[in-house]
């Protein structure tokens, strides 16, 4: 069994004497000439390599009994890390392993490790997943006594996925007396809860209920009996019980073969909620609905053939897992010809917004912003989503107006925003360093903070009179010229422009002025794709003039 002390050592102590846990030299001359000379990548398959290397060096020493070296193989692996533990270092580890080149880490040594990170770093909550040994388990309930902790996590790993038992009876019985009387909280699944039950069968959510009451006898301050594995249930149902009321935790069963280490994921997850100050049913429920969501994000890839496949952690770290799409980057021309919509012109018209946006892509438009002033929230999601994925075929960014809410929703390009609307620096916090964001402008002052705030482009106008927006100070093409000349960013005009007076706004000959944005010009038209082709000619040719 590969027990690997690199686990705890491996974003913390890359150098370290295993004896001393200090930085030493020895640890590193044979390998920092290589890795610098080979620009190999430091990080995690180095610390494992070391640690690895360093134990064997100081065995490498040792003499036998009729005076002869006693010389251990050794294998330096030079490799990158998979997490998924398939390939990599994990793989390289697992076969060394398997073919005797690796051992269990003396216990002494993780005694050592765990004295070096917790009265150093003071760790305030303290997981545990797989404990190979009794002397393991003793080792860190001695260290936890020297340097408590706020919370323990017991993840009581003893029955492997194909059903092995993990941990003998000496652990069990350990387990049992004093490792779960420390615990703030344990979470077997079933199988465990029936190890820990001596055999027990658990079939329903009573029987989950009452495992949950006897482990509870056991000592730990909350337990969590996992039902991921019951029989004949839609929902995943888990059973917490403080001592004092039980807590049915119910949430949709993903379905996926990509179920590989949630048990870790869940303990650890509570774990970093407990950290972070959180009550235990709170952190539990957190912990829940992560690994929900993590699996539903993760549930169609494919990685591996085995049974079980891993699930993605950090998917909400991305958004859309599933959608290969990636934004490409904003570019300034963009916004030669910004169609905005209008619900109420479409209406009028008898169209409907995708049949609007298709039409002004068609004719020329290169970028959409949907403003759909009277859409109820879940029609304007609906239409964003159709848009967006109109607007992606042809390359061209789409932007909503104002609601960003709806823009996270359908994982829009951006959004634009006007001087009421939420805070710039707000949006961008929201959305990401990606996304498009767009500021109305009318001074330069605001031009001024909208760039300090992260914006990507400013809207100025009015420029003439508008009827599409009511109460709308119109600034003029003098107006127009002074934001523009004042901002850091690319502009584009609004109000009132159309195919009279485009080429007038173009002519300004501002660098920063790079189109025109139009709600009417196009979409209080009988015929968009005519109006977009006539107004983009006129730009061309207006773009010709100033070149
Ligand atoms: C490109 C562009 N520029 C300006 C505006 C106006 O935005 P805002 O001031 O938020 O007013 P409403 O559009 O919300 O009425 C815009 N939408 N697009
Ligand atoms: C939304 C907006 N913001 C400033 S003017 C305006 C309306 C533009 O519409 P139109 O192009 O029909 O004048």
């Amino acid at each position: 069994m590969v027990y690997c002390s690199s686990q705890l050592l491996s974003t913390s102590f890359p150098l370290l004497n295993p004896k001393t846990l200090k930085f030493d030299a020895k640890y590193s001359k044979n390998w920092l000439p290589l890795q610098s000379t080979e620009g190999l990548v430091k990080g995690l398959y180095q610390t494992r390599v070391l640690n690895l290397r360093a134990m064997q060096e100081d065995k490498a020493s040792a003499v036998t009994s009729d005076g002869s070296e006693l010389r251990v193989p050794h294998v330096l692996t030079v490799a990158g890390s998979d997490s998924g533990a398939g390939a990599g270092i994990q793989a390289d580890l697992k076969t060394c392993a398997a073919r005797g080149g690796v051992e269990v880490v003396p216990e002494d040594f993780v005694a050592e490790q765990l004295k070096s990170v917790l009265s150093d770093m003071r760790a305030d909550v303290v997981k545990t997943g797989m404990l190979p040994s009794t002397g393991i388990v003793k080792i860190l309930l001695h260290s936890l006594k020297e340097f408590p902790v706020r919370a323990l996590v017991v993840d009581p790993v003893m029955v492997s996925t194909s059903g092995d038992v993990l941990a003998g009876p000496s652990i069990l019985a350990t387990f049992r007396e004093e490792l779960l009387p420390m615990a703030d909280i344990v979470t077997p699944n079933l199988r465990e809860a029936s190890v820990l039950l001596g055999g027990v069968q658990l079939e329903t959510v009573a029987n989950m209920r009452s495992a949950a009451k006897s482990i509870h006898d056991m000592g730990p301050r909350n337990v969590l009996v996992k039902g991921g594995d019951l029989p004949a249930s839609s929902d995943a149902v888990d059973i917490f019980f403080d001592g004092q009321d039980f807590y049915e935790l119910r949430s949709s069963r993903v379905k996926t073969r990509n179920t590989h280490g949630t048990g870790c994921t869940l303990a650890s997850c509570i774990a970093a909620e407990l950290a972070k100050g959180h009550p235990m049913l709170s952190a539990v429920k957190v912990a829940k609905r992560y690994i929900e969501t993590a699996l539903d994000y993760s549930k169609d890839i494919v990685i591996g053939s085995g049974l079980q496949g891993p699930f993605d952690h950090l998917s909400k770290l991305k958004r859309n897992v599933h959608n290969a799409y990636v934004q490409r980057a904003f570019d300034s021309g963009d916004l030669f010809l910004y169609a905005v919509t209008d619900s109420g012109m479409n209406k009028k018209w008898g169209r409907s917004i995708t049949d609007a946006v298709k039409a002004a892509l068609e004719g020329g438009a290169t970028i959409v912003q949907l403003r759909e002033k009277d859409a109820e929230t879940r029609d304007f999601l609906e239409a964003a989503k159709a848009c967006l994925e109109i607007c992606r075929s042809k390359g061209v960014p789409l932007l909503i107006n104002d609601r960003v809410d709806v823009a996270l929703a359908c994982d829009a390009d951006g959004v634009h925003v006007g001087q009421s609307d939420m805070p710039t620096n707000v949006v961008r916090s929201l959305l990401g360093p990606e996304k498009i964001i767009g500021v109305s402008c009318k001074t330069p002052q605001q031009a001024q903070q909208a760039w300090i705030d992260g914006a990507d482009y400013i809207g100025s106008g009015g420029v003439y009179p508008t009827n599409t927006k009511a109460n709308n100070r119109t600034i003029g093409i003098d107006g127009l010229k002074t934001v523009s000349l004042a901002s850091k960013l690319p502009v584009v005009a609004i109000g009132g422009i159309g195919l009279s007076n485009a080429q007038s706004v173009m002519e300004t000959g501002v660098p920063n002025l790079k189109g025109v944005a139009v709600v009417s010009a196009l979409f209080d038209q009988e015929c968009v794709l005519t109006e977009t082709k006539k107004l983009h000619a006129v730009l061309m040719e207006a773009a010709s003039r100033v070149k």
